[in-house]
C-alpha cells in the first residue's frame, strides 16, 4: 500500500487539482487530500470554508469515476511554523510514502526534513489557478470552464459567486 500527501486551499478545487489527482493515482494506490487553512472562509483569499471544500471536492472525486476507497479529505489549519507545519501535517493523517505539491515553498520545507517529495509540473497555471478563478468570479467574467463541472454546480448551489463578490468587494462590474 502506498499513498501520497497532496495538501492545497482548494479555494475553489480546478481541472489542475483533478488532473493532479488523476496523474498521482497512477503512481499511487491513495491520496490523502490535506485541506490547508482549514480554519479560514468567507474571506476574499478564503471564501470555502473547510467542510464547503471537502464537499466540493468529495463530489467531483466520486463523479470521475474514483473511487471512495482511494482518497482521504482531511482538514488541517494553519500554524504558521512552516518547519513545524510539515510534521504537524503527517500527524494528522494516515501514514505517506511522499509528499506531492506544486508550490515550492511546500516541497522545501519537506525536503529540509528529509521527506520524500514530488515537485508538480502545472497544467496550464494560466488558467488553472485559484487566485484566477476567484478574481474572474469577481469581475463577472467566463469561470464554469475551469473546474470540473461539479465544482462550477457546487459554488452556485451554495451561492459562492454572490460570497465572492461579497467578501471581496467586486460590486456588480462586468467587463
Ligand atoms: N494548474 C495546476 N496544475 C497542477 N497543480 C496545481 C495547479 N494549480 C495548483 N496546483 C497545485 O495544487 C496544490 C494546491 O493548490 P492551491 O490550492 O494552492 O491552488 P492554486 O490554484 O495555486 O490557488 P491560489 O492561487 O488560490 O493559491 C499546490 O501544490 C499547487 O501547486
Ligand atoms: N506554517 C504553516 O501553517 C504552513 C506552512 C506551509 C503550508 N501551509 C498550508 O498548506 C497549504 C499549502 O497549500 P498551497 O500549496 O496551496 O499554498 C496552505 O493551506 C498553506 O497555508 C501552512
Amino acid at each position: 500500500m502506498h499513498r501520497v500527501l497532496y495538501p492545497g486551499r482548494f479555494q475553489p478545487f480546478h481541472k489542475g487539482h483533478l488532473r493532479v489527482v488523476e496523474r498521482l493515482l497512477r503512481e499511487f494506490d491513495e491520496v490523502v487530500i490535506v485541506i490547508g487553512s482549514a480554519q479560514e472562509g468567507f474571506t476574499c483569499n478564503n471564501p470555502f470554508t473547510a467542510s464547503e471544500r471537502i464537499e466540493m471536492i468529495d463530489y467531483v472525486l466520486k463523479n470521475n469515476g474514483i473511487s471512495r476507497d482511494r482518497y482521504w479529505l482531511i482538514p488541517i489549519p494553519d500554524i504558521r511554523m512552516p518547519l513545524a507545519w510539515t510534521t504537524y501535517v503527517l500527524s494528522m493523517v494516515p501514514r505517506v510514502d511522499a509528499v506531492a505539491s506544486g508550490n515550492p515553498h511546500v516541497v522545501k520545507i519537506y525536503d529540509w526534513i528529509g521527506f520524500k517529495t514530488i515537485k508538480l509540473n502545472l497544467f496550464s497555471p494560466s488558467e488553472y489557478n485559484g487566485t484566477i478563478i476567484r478574481r474572474r468570479i469577481c469581475n463577472g467574467m467566463e469561470w464554469k470552464n475551469l473546474v470540473p463541472e461539479q465544482v462550477a454546480r457546487y459554488i452556485e448551489s451554495i451561492n459562492g459567486v454572490e460570497r465572492i463578490r461579497e467578501v471581496c468587494g467586486c460590486g456588480d462590474h462586468r467587463d
